[in-house]
């Protein structure tokens, strides 16, 4: 791998300081003189409209961004994670998502191995079972169909499906699917409460198989199991018949088949993945099984080319239509040069209620960093703060302060022309109502209301500023023809792009995820001392010894 580009040793940059040092936000006067700006800032990529013209971009401006994906090589190491060399440092790894949604024809071959046959290998494994449990011939070990499946998973093995399985539930055609994933025992206590024994199946989804929120989960889900079928007289206590029990209601998805067969699943109900795909880039790999058992294979499969349709369009568009480089670009442009800290996520689509926490740990465990792959510091900030909640929601909560506050917050409007739910209020379209909230905001945001058009609607002199509206708040719009699954996995795939071009330009390590690490020993670290082991106690700091000696006191056991 090469050493990381310093970015700000290069020409581009330079130009960007001048360009930002002369840079006048004005979007209201860029529109008055370029009758062609809007037209001349929007792209499409696969079934994705996105406008970029009310962002803070001119040609100058968008001829520098691109130059700087040239100086730090952007293009060089797309080609290095398309190809499967290990641009992943810091774990020795390739960086192969894409790899998950290559069409069968395609050749790939990394590390001596045949990955697109492996990896239809295990998708073709994941449909037949899949379909097997849609149509009811997977019964459950009293003889009755699977009615629901739970995901039991955290981090990308749950932020992932769950995100995309309520994006498509107009698509659902099987069986519900729940997920269990945080280690508060009330998420799996609440999950699992009206469920039928009989007829559920637990998914475990782990890429490690070690992560101690799943597997203390899948115990507890597995006592749930064993515990209810033998209240009901289904099951006896002996061995045999929990193990059949188990065999017939928990599969397995990881990259640690040993460890599955450890935990008492049966490897052939196991579905595979490997090492060269990151917890946060599997939602396109067997992760995805308990969205492949309610939505199907077509469906799956259509999510899958939407996902690689983006893939091709990131990998061979002109640098100057390049959807994803651009707002990659764009952001590096307001965080590094604008100086702001977050990057809000709008959809106006309540299906994509998940996907601004998605996004969270795609792009923030991916680029909070602060050294880049070669060990050295960073050399400028990265890493935005990535939230948002669904529009219209989110308009009665925080776009107060996007509106008239004192940050810079550039924002993602996403929406859709059509639908699932086509619906009248009287004579109003009900979507065509949502919709102009979609389109008032972002021109709201871009041209603001001046103390003129307030006085004009009659309002008193002292509150005319308190209603000024300063305008000049940069937003892209996504507009797609209809949330299909093509387009959910052309959006998924469209933020991966985004994170990696960032990435790129600040010089980190993208794949791995060390911080967390930490966290996990921590956890594992202080649990003797919050189990009551005064010695492990004293290692803790006095403000620690003093919230276990709160808990201590207060528990009642
Ligand atoms: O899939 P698992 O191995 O159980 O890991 C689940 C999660 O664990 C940690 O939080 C990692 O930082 C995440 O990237 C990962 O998605």
């Amino acid at each position: 791998m090469q050493t990381p580009v310093d970015p700000t040793s290069t020409a581009a940059w330079a130009e960007l300081t001048k360009l930002h040092g002369g840079f006048t936000p004005d979007l209201k006067g860029a529109f008055a003189s370029d009758p062609e700006r809007a037209a001349r800032f929007t792209f499409d990529a696969a079934d994705l409209h996105v406008d970029l013209s009310k962002n803070f971009l001119d040609d100058e401006v968008l001829a520098a961004l691109v130059k700087l994906a040239d100086e730090v090589n952007i293009p060089g190491l797309r080609e290095a994670m398309f190809t499967g060399e290990h641009i992943n440092v810091t774990e020795d790894r390739a960086v192969l998502h894409t790899a998950l949604r290559l069409p069968m024809a395609e050749e790939l071959t990394v590390d001596g191995q045949d990955v697109v046959a492996d990896v239809h290998e295990v998708l073709d494994k994941i449909y037949a079972w899949a379909e097997q449990i849609r149509s009811g011939e997977w019964k459950g070990v009293t003889g009755k169909p699977i009615t629901t499946v739970v995901n039991i998973g955290i981090g990308g093995s749950d932020l992932g499906p769950v995100m995309v399985y309520e994006a498509l539930k107009p698509y659902k055609t099987g069986p519900d699917a729940r997920f269990i994933s945080n280690i508060d025992p009330n998420d799996c206590a609440e999950k699992v409460a009206d469920l039928d024994p009989e007829q559920t199946l637990f998914i475990v989804a782990s890429k490690t198989f070690t992560t101690l929120e799943t597997l203390t989960n899948a115990r507890m889900a597995r006592d749930w199991l064993l515990g209810k079928l033998q209240e009901s007289g289904a099951i006896d206590g002996s061995d045999e018949q929990a193990k059949a029990a188990i065999a017939k209601h928990f599969v397995a998805v990881s990259t640690a088949l040993d460890k599955v067969e450890a935990f008492g699943i049966d490897p052939n109900n196991a579905f595979g993945f490997w090492n060269w795909v990151g917890g946060r880039y599997s939602v396109s790999s067997a992760v995805g099984t308990a969205v492949i058992v309610a939505i199907g294979k077509e469906n799956w499969q259509d999510f899958l080319a939407g996902m690689h349709a983006m893939d091709l369009h990131f990998r061979e568009t002109e640098a100057e239509r390049n959807v994803p480089l651009l707002m990659g670009l764009l952001n590096v442009w307001y965080t590094n040069f604008f100086k702001a800290e977050s990057h809000a996520v709008l959809p106006y689509a309540q299906y994509l209620h998940r996907f601004a926490a998605y996004l969270q740990q795609l792009t923030m465990e991916s680029n909070g960093k602060s050294v880049r792959w070669d060990g050295t510091p960073v050399t400028t900030g990265t890493g935005e703060i990535f939230w948002g909640e669904p529009g219209t929601n989110g308009q009665h909560a925080f776009y107060q302060l996007i509106h008239q506050g004192t940050k810079l917050i550039p924002a993602d409007f996403i929406a859709v022309a059509n639908p699932a739910h086509a619906t009248k209020d009287g004579e109003v379209d009900v979507h065509e109502l949502f919709l102009s909230n979609f389109f008032a905001q972002t021109a709201a945001l871009a041209f603001g209301k001046t103390a003129d058009e307030v006085r004009a609607e009659g309002t008193a002199e002292h509150i005319v500023p308190a209603r000024v509206f300063a305008g000049n708040k940069p937003t892209t719009s996504i507009m797609a023809p209809a949330l299909t699954p093509a387009v959910v996995g052309q959006l998924i795939a469209l933020y991966e792009h985004i994170t990696f071009v960032q990435g790129i330009v600040w010089g980190i390590d993208s794949f791995d995820q060390w911080g967390v690490e930490l966290g996990k020993q921590l956890a594992m670290k202080i649990a003797p001392a919050v189990q009551g082991d005064e010695e492990a106690k004293k290692q803790q700091d006095a403000s620690t010894q003093a919230l276990i000696d709160y808990y201590l006191a207060k528990r009642e056991k």
